[in-house]
């Protein structure tokens, strides 16, 4: 992976976001990639403090502005500190929390209104979107009611259940804004059954972002007929060219193959079977001649088969 790919998790307290973070994190490290789990408030040494400030329930004068605007300020010291550093070492950054918080919580349900919200955290973030917001779809009370038998509850999570009804209200009207960025998966599935449903949206998103990809497989010709056999056998899509290299000016047969992302490795390992280095013994050329002046065939061996390979990322893919 190149960029890095930013995954938000959003919900009412308790729908379950921690719990499927933590699988979600195993899912991206068994397929080898780097990850960076975080979460919001916090995240940062600042951030952590601002949350414990925030969070405390000691903190009953804060007034509604104070909290939207601790929010923003730990978010963006998380952005610049940790956030954008990750993503441009090209890790998975999974958050636990992000801008569409502040705009249900403090935009809808503290009423300070979507705009203000947004304005204070594009000047936060920078403007910094995710690729993709896992919205955990759990009515509020039975979120409620699983932080409660967890013990100790926060300033906001103490807040009544209309206050709750509304941070809800909200997730709803943001995942309908915007479809394609926001997926629901359903909170009152159980913990197996969501890491499914999270799984399968988790590698859809990653076809659709880095899906296609062109193999380009330069091979000789000898090796062409049967490496277009398994090719097409395996369903793969392959265009043959007859090609000529530039240094031997010798034929060649040049397959593009375009492919998903999780089937480069197949049709990696279909050129390297059909396409193996080998020796073979060939009668050389050479015009080799005693006092008789008779041809006298010399067997060499040479190198046949082999193949060179180029892997390209398809930015767009059309079928006119
Ligand atoms: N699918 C589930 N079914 C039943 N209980 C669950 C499920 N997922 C998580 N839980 C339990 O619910 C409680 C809250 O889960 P978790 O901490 O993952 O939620 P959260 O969304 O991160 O909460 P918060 O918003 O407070 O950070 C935990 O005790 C957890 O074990
Ligand atoms: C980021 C963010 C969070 N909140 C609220 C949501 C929760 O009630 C707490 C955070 O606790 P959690 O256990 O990590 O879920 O803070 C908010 O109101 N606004 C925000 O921007």
């Amino acid at each position: 992976m190149e960029k890095g790919f930013f995954i938000t998790l959003e919900g009412t307290d308790g729908a379950g976001k921690s719990t499927q973070m933590k699988y979600l994190k195993t899912f991206f490290e068994e397929k080898g990639y780097p990850v960076l789990l975080t979460r919001e408030p916090g995240g940062t040494a600042i951030g952590e403090k601002i949350r414990e400030l925030i969070l405390d329930n000691a903190n009953e004068e804060m007034k509604d502005k104070t909290e939207a605007l601790l929010y923003a300020a730990a978010r963006a010291q998380h952005v610049e500190e940790v956030i954008l550093p990750a993503l441009q070492e090209g890790k998975v950054v999974l958050c636990d929390r992000f801008v569409d918080s502040s705009i249900v919580y403090q935009g809808e349900a503290r009423s300070i209104g979507r705009e203000s919200i947004e304005d204070i955290n594009h000047f936060a973030t920078g403007g910094l979107s995710p690729n993709l917001t896992l919205w955990f779809d759990l009515p509020p009370e039975e979120g409620l009611k699983r932080v409660a038998s967890g013990g100790k509850v926060d300033r906001l999570e103490k807040e009544a259940l209309h206050f709750h009804q509304k941070v809800y209200e909200g997730y709803q009207t943001l995942k309908n804004k915007h479809p394609h960025r926001i997926k629901a998966v359903d909170g009152k599935k159980s913990i197996d059954e969501m890491r499914r449903e999270i799984r399968g949206i988790v590698i859809k998103k990653l076809k659709e972002v880095y899906g296609m990809k062109l193999v380009i497989a330069i091979v000789n010709d000898e090796d062409a007929n049967k490496l277009l056999d398994s090719l097409t056998e395996n369903r793969h899509r392959v265009t043959k060219l007859a090609t000529t290299g530039g240094f031997l000016k010798a034929g060649n047969t040049t397959f593009l193959i375009g492919t998903e992302d999780d089937q480069v490795d197949q049709v990696m390992d279909i050129i390297k079977d059909k396409c193996e280095t080998r020796k073979q013994v060939a009668t050389s050329p050479a015009p080799v001649s005693g006092t008789t002046g008779v041809y006298v065939p010399h067997p060499i061996e040479v190198n046949v088969g082999g193949a060179t390979v180029f892997v390209v990322d398809v930015e767009k893919h059309f079928k006119i």
